[in-house]
């Protein structure tokens, strides 16, 4: 699917609780090939009020890839080779503060990245890039998924803080507390290095994370179990493909690139002379980067 300007494309990763949206039309599950390796499952395409939409089940459909074992680079490759211009990520997470409680919505602005065995870059030695992630999510994608939250009566706070923690463990008690005099308001697994790839990628990203639980630091309410964050999420399910459902007609109308910058973030990014390439590394970033690369000189 070849990307115009002027017809933004939604990609929904649905994270664990969201393995499908019912009610899409014209769907059709494809299997899309990246350079870096295979993603997490088939993209399932499909139209939503005329609107053209992708979805991708971040961990597979079964939920059979952890955190640590997501292939976040193939993910957001095959994602642009879909065509899509706006990912909208829909996350279960723990809540870090007392006013956030289960069965709230944070559109989150802000990541902590404390993973660490995770490839981090689509770029590497012989093609050198650095993106700004000041501010790691867009700002035009969150506010439409803010007004469809208020549109559906969903208890929702319009930014806050995603501490991002390696897993599959859940944290220690001194890592939650930690966390909380940080000021993150949730933690979960998995937006980074998935927001920081979209960036990469030219990509807008915004998250929807989906409070199940209060981690493991409050003295009213039980630790966090996975029993614990199922439940919620069944509860909550259906309000988070709804939201999906509000927020992907609303872009349908928003002509050209985004005005926050997130599709040129390459424009002055790339810093490894075109003479000094690797030609390898250059050719498997066609779709992410191809907008900006010279074609390497032949060697002579
Ligand atoms: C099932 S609890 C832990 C699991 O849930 C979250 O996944 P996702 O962000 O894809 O919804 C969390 O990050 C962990 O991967
Ligand atoms: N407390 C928690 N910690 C990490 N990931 C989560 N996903 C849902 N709840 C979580």
């Amino acid at each position: 699917m070849a990307h115009q300007h002027g017809s933004p494309v939604i990609g929904v990763i649905g994270g664990s609780g969201i393995y499908d949206i019912p009610g899409l039309t014209n769907t059709r599950w494809e299997t899309v090939h990246s350079p870096f390796g295979e993603p997490s499952d088939k993209l399932m395409f499909g139209e939503l009020g005329g609107q053209a939409m992708v979805f991708l089940p971040r961990h597979g459909r079964g939920h059979r890839i952890p955190p640590s074992e997501l292939n976040f680079r193939a993910n957001i490759d095959a994602l642009k080779r879909a065509g899509v211009t706006e990912i909208l990520s829909v996350s279960a997470v723990g809540s870090l503060r007392e006013d956030l409680p289960p069965g709230t919505f944070v559109l989150v602005d802000q990541f902590i990245d404390r993973s660490v065995a995770r490839a981090k870059s689509f770029f590497g030695t012989g093609l050198v890039a650095h993106v700004s992630l000041a501010h790691p999510t867009c700002g035009r994608l969150r506010a439409a998924v803010a007004e469809a939250c208020a549109e559906l009566d969903i208890p929702h706070q319009v930014g806050g803080t995603y501490l991002v923690m390696e897993g599959p463990q859940f944290s220690t008690l001194a890592e939650s507390n930690l966390y909380r005099t940080w000021g993150c308001d949730v933690i979960g697994m998995t937006n980074m290095p998935e927001a920081g790839l979209a960036r990469e990628a030219e990509m807008c990203y915004a998250s929807v994370a989906m409070v199940t639980d209060y981690d493991c630091w409050h003295p009213d309410h039980d630790n966090v179990t996975v029993e614990a964050v199922v439940k919620v999420l069944l509860e909550n399910a259906d309000k988070g493909r709804s939201l999906v459902k509000a927020t992907v007609p609303r872009l349908a109308d928003r002509a050209g690139p985004c005005e926050k910058g997130c599709q040129t973030a390459l424009d002055f990014a790339l810093i490894t002379h075109p003479d000094a390439r690797d030609r390898t590394l250059a050719s498997q970033l066609d779709a992410v980067a191809g907008r900006v690369m010279q074609p390497p000189p032949d060697p002579a």
